[in-house]
């Protein structure tokens, strides 16, 4: 793993910027993408810029069970606010959360990915320290698969709900095998409550009870880290 300290979030998304201009200029086709506050300030360098994202294609790690489309906190909805609306794919895909199957959902997506193999996936990591929706105890193994969400995850995502009541209790994820099918992976962490998570995925022992430690085994991650959340490494 390539650690790359810096001194906040905006910086962080200036280097993750530099890394995503950098594969793109060699070819990057296909691009896995997260949600939550981490990666914010990365994709408002990739808005402000002039890249041209028209050829290329995004698929995303995760969305909540449950929430329609155009929910405030669906992650379809984030997506178009933060990149998609100003920065139009040839094609992004999502796993869709209202699904009336979601088990033939999650293999669907499974094709999708197959057929889009992904060149960049950008990754944040919960304080419990998983990767998209991939809780504590996923198999390292595991394709795209319905999650319940761990408690500490519905505690850190109420902020962004009105109340702890109306965080989704289950999710559609991509597997962990999946994220690690990536050629490249900019893993992004920002403050003190990622210390933990951060300091275990790095110098940890590789263990499903720390979904990140699955990242030891892939050989081109790039993971930026701001002073709070680097403090136990
Ligand atoms: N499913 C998302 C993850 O993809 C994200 O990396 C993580 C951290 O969120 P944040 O960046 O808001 O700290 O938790 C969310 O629940």
């Amino acid at each position: 793993m390539k650690i790359i300290k810096v001194a906040d979030q905006v910086e962080g998304g200036k280097k993750g910027f530099e890394i995503l201009s950098e594969k793109m200029a060699n070819g990057a086709k296909t691009l896995g993408l997260a949600t939550g506050s981490t990666p914010v300030e990365f994709y408002k360098q990739v808005v402000a810029s002039d890249l041209d994202f028209s050829d290329m294609t995004s698929v995303n790690l995760d969305e909540y069970v449950g929430l329609d489309a155009d929910h405030e906190q669906s992650y379809r909805h984030f997506m178009g606010e933060q990149l998609f609306n100003a920065k139009p794919f040839k094609v992004n895909y999502l796993p869709n959360g209202k699904a009336e199957d979601l088990q033939a959902e999650a293999k669907h997506y499974d094709q999708i990915i197959a057929e889009n193999p992904i060149d960049l996936q950008i990754l944040g990591i919960g304080s419990n320290g998983h990767i998209g929706f991939n809780e504590p105890g996923t198999p390292f193994d595991s394709t795209t698969h319905i999650v319940d969400l761990a408690e500490s995850t519905i505690k850190d995502n109420a902020r962004f709900f009105e109340n702890e009541e109306e965080v989704p209790k289950k999710a559609i994820s991509m597997g962990i095998a999946s994220i690690l099918g990536a050629k490249s992976i900019v893993l992004m962490a920002y403050g003190e409550n990622k210390a933990d998570a951060v300091a275990a995925m790095v110098n940890g022992e590789q263990t499903e009870d720390l979904p990140a430690s699955a990242l030891q085994n892939h050989d081109d991650v790039y993971v930026i880290v701001d002073e709070a959340a680097a403090s136990k490494l």
